[in-house]
């Protein structure tokens, strides 16, 4: 069986305050982006993890959906397989490709394998192997909060528009990012914002990742204030970065940006 776990953007995000156990509360809005990895499971004769495309860094121990599979061996009765990563989803990107492959890894083991899991206890799994992978169980534009794993479902739809994505030739681990972060609580949630009309989100929908990450990183920056350029309606870096998106009405003219960094058209 073969599945396709696609990325996500944070259409904004504010980290309202720091957590006993390490963890902050946040809010944001998570949205599906169509840029895919390929997941293949295969039943076999022992455990393994194979993949191509991008080279995805850690041993195979730690690939999510190794852990995925471990976790979900402790409570059900599964034959060894071979699970096999397409990987083209930019990794460190703030583009949830890990947690996408391990959400998506869930769902495919309880099909092929009938383990009856509801949606709810498939979303319990996901949230133990990370804080977003629980969104890409259902996979639906959500406002998220506490440590970004609880939901509440929204309407937006931005089908008509285009979206750019830039990934620079930088990573940034969610981690480092979090470090530089002083939270506060916004004046106003993004439950509300994200209402407004989308011509207004620049004014209003702000990343607080963007602050510290932009004064080590200038050109992710300088991306954001191409895509402005470029006629974007609204752009900001995704999640803890590197990536950077844009909205456009229109296809824009980017192509500059190509000679140092990649760029989606989604
Ligand atoms: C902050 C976001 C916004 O979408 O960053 P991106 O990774 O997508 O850019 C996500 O919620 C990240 O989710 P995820 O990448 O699954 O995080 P985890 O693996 O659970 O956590 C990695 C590290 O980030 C920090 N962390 C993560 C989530 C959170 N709400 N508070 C935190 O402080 C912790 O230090 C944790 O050890
Ligand atoms: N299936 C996977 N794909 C990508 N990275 C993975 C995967 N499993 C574990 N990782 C680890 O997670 C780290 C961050 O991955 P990724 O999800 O791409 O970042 P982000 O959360 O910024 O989108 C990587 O550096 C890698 O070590």
């Amino acid at each position: 069986m073969i599945l396709f776990p696609n990325a996500k953007i944070n259409i904004g995000l504010n980290i309202t305050e720091r957590r006993p156990d390490g963890y902050h509360n946040l809010e944001t809005i998570f949205y599906p982006l169509d840029i895919k990895d390929a997941l293949e499971v295969v039943q076999s004769d022992k455990l393994s993890f194979t993949s191509s495309g991008l080279d995805i860094p850690g041993r195979m121990e730690d690939n999510l959906c190794v852990k995925g599979y471990q976790m979900l061996k402790e409570d059900h009765d599964l034959p060894p397989v071979n699970i096999h990563l397409h990987k083209q989803i930019p990794i460190g990107a703030g583009l949830g490709g890990g947690s996408s492959d391990a959400a998506f890894f869930i769902r495919l083991m309880n099909d092929e394998f009938k383990l009856g899991l509801s949606v709810d206890e498939m979303t319990g799994y996901a949230r133990r192997l990370g804080a977003d992978c629980a969104f890409f169980i259902e996979n639906k534009p959500v406002f998220a909060f506490e440590r970004g794993d609880e939901f509440e479902a929204i309407k937006l739809d931005l089908s008509a528009y285009k979206i750019v994505l830039v990934m620079p030739p930088v990573h940034v681990s969610t981690g480092e990012a979090f470090r530089g972060i002083v939270p506060a609580q916004p004046k106003e949630s993004l439950f509300d914002l994200i209402k407004l009309p989308i011509t207004d989100w620049k004014k209003y929908i702000k990343n607080d990742f963007e602050t510290s990450i932009f004064k080590n990183h200038a050109e992710i920056r300088g991306i954001k204030a191409a895509l402005y350029e470029a006629g974007a309606i609204y752009s900001s870096m995704s999640g803890s970065g590197a990536s950077v998106f844009g909205i456009f009405e229109d296809t824009p003219d980017v192509k500059f940006l190509e000679e140092e960094n990649e760029v989606f058209y989604c």
